[in-house]
């Protein structure tokens, strides 16, 4: 089986939206692959420099609400903004994450604004619950770093590819230069 190198990815979200309860499993098994995560578990209560710092170290990012709190659900965009600040001109992969989609009768943010941002965003969208003793949420919160770990290697992939190009693009060029100074 193919060792893949370590992505890192940092989990945001409001304080009490259940980050530490998502940051779940180091090591994974993601298409035939074995890929080590290296997990930030941000705090809620970060100053802007911090912040910025961990977005900076990260290569994938996961944004979490709590299905429960709209508060924390506002606060989803501004942290995209300052993501796409951070990493432009890059846009950095993410996924969109509401949890404790078991407390479904303290719910305040309906599925469909969820889905809404996520597609506003671009990005792929779970709701589940972190809570280790939950069972029947469709296992969602693995699934959110398996996809996050996938779209950080589709990146990488199209990135090698564009990086390729451009050089062999160079060595044509250098080669028609040569070519056109012995012909002359
Ligand atoms: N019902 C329910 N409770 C959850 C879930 N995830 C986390 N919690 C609870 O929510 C509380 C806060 O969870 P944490 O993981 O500490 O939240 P956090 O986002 O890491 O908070 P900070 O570290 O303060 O930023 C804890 O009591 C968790 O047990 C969930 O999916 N469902």
């Amino acid at each position: 089986m193919a060792k893949s190198p370590e992505v890192k990815l940092a989990v945001f979200g409001r304080a009490g939206v259940g980050k530490s309860e998502s940051t779940y499993r180091h090591q994974a098994n993601i298409d035939d692959e074995m890929v080590s995560m290296e997990i930030l578990d941000t705090a809620g209560q970060e100053d802007l420099l911090q912040k910025e710092g961990h977005m900076r170290w990260g290569d994938g990012f996961i944004l979490v609400y709590d299905i429960t709190d709209r508060g924390s659900f506002e606060e989803v965009a501004p942290l995209r903004s300052l993501l796409e600040e951070v990493k432009r001109p890059k846009h950095a992969p993410l996924v969109l994450v509401g949890n404790k989609a078991d407390l479904e009768h303290a719910r305040q943010v309906p599925t469909e604004e969820g889905e809404r941002l996520a597609a506003d965003m671009a990005c792929a969208f779970y709701e589940c619950s972190a809570c280790a003793d939950h069972v029947g949420t469709g296992g969602g919160v693995a699934e959110a770093f398996y996809e996050l770990c996938r779209e950080v290697r589709r990146r990488r992939a199209m990135q090698g590819k564009t990086r390729r190009r451009s050089s062999t693009t160079h060595v044509k060029q250098a080669i028609n230069k040569m070519l056109t100074k012995i012909s002359s």
